[in-house]
């Protein structure tokens, strides 16, 4: 009997701005869950915020694409939409795009990754929830974590790893998919990967066998709705341990905070900066944009944990990075590269700025 994680995540309003999804925004997705869970569609469910987002994390017998586990999910964020609202929170239902449920999620306005496998003896889960950045902000760190040997030294020693992994990439604009393998394409998939607003990895399998070992929301919500909304804050789950990456080994893709799309407004590079739970509240200009890991052991289908693996000490550093290169992108204000690059600029509220000056531009005589 194989196990589907699903993890699926909404902004459907926060506290002073678009700060932190209050609490009982997440005790209505609990009380959803739990329903769901007595009534056999989930096996278990874990609920958590990272910054103004709501993530569901649940485990099922159902398989990928489930439209009762996906219903569970958008039934969740239309109930806690509904305390949102009363309690006038900011952005209150604002991922949720439509107003009927059509079988599935994605399309709709809410971020999804999932996963199905037959679960090994013991078999160790990293799950990632970001905020104020977007699915391509996982690009580097995946990329280290199953294809650089000076991230993973199990690419290199240890046989079971040694074969290499299977990436399946996004093209997020033109709905293209592909797939490539390390190592031997590594140099085609980082000329795609290093576009992270436009090629963004969904998949990642383990080349000996195909097993699955990284799944990563890449719904961009802009695109969705044709106009800035809110940045896309994605989640990824990886597989840890025994043939896969150790946990450690995935952890430390993160210690580098590396710059990312997002921050303030959403047309903002900054650093990616890992943090525990509680300190998942982006504040300083609306950020730094911020990274959780949450490992779980899956247990006949159920959820041992989670344990918080950025509240570790070792990861001040990092964090103490972040905040130095914060201050140093800050002072460009609004330039690029701080700012993001003009197309990317498309998908913010810039268009309706400019579009005042269109007519003030004349031609140059030569
Ligand atoms: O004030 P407005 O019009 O709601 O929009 C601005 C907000 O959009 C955001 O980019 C939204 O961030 P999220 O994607 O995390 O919701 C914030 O940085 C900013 O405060
Ligand atoms: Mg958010």
């Amino acid at each position: 009997m194989k196990t589907t994680i699903s993890v699926i995540k909404a902004d459907i309003g926060s506290v002073a701005g678009h700060v932190v999804a209050h609490k009982a925004l997440k005790d209505k997705c609990r009380e959803v869950l739990s329903k769901a869970k007595e009534d056999g569609i989930i096996e278990d469910f874990y609920v958590t915020n990272c910054g103004d987002d709501v993530n569901l994390i649940m485990t099922h017998r159902r398989g990928e694409d489930d439209e009762e586990v996906h219903r569970t999910a958008w039934e969740a964020f239309k109930e806690a939409t509904k305390v949102s609202k009363k309690m006038k929170l900011y952005g209150a239902g604002q991922d949720l795009l439509s107003d009927t449920f059509s079988g599935n999620v994605k399309g709709l306005g809410p971020g999804c990754a999932e996963m199905e496998f037959k679960e090994r003896p013991s078999d160790p889960v990293v799950v990632f929830c970001c905020d104020k950045t977007e699915p391509g902000a996982f690009n580097l760190p995946l990329f280290r974590i199953f294809a650089d040997p000076f991230n993973t030294a199990g690419l290199v020693i240890d046989p079971s790893l040694h074969k290499g992994y299977k990436f399946e990439v996004y093209d997020v604009i033109d709905h293209k998919r592909v797939m490539m393998s390390c190592p031997e394409e590594m140099y085609d998939l980082l000329a795609l990967l290093g576009s992270i607003s436009r090629y963004v990895i969904k998949k990642i399998y383990r080349k000996k066998d195909d097993e699955i070992a990284a799944s990563v929301s890449t719904e961009r919500l802009n695109l969705i709705a044709g106009k800035y909304i809110g940045k896309d804050d994605p989640v990824a789950i990886v597989r840890a341990q025994s043939g896969f990456p150790a946990t450690g080994e995935i952890l430390e893709a993160f210690a580098q905070p590396h710059l990312v799309g997002g921050w303030m407004r959403g047309s903002h590079n900054g650093p990616l900066m890992p943090v525990s739970e509680k300190d998942a509240v982006p504040t300083r200009f609306d950020g730094p944009p911020r990274v959780m890991a949450l490992g779980f052991q899956i247990s006949e289908c159920k959820l041992i944990g989670p344990i918080d693996l950025f509240d570790d000490p070792i990861f001040e550093r990092s964090r103490r990075l972040a905040a130095n290169i914060s201050e140093y992108m800050r002072r460009h204000g609004p330039f690029e590269p701080h700012r993001l690059p003009s197309d990317e600029m498309e998908y913010t509220t810039l268009p309706d700025v400019l579009k005042k000056l269109k007519d003030r531009f004349e031609d140059i005589e030569d």
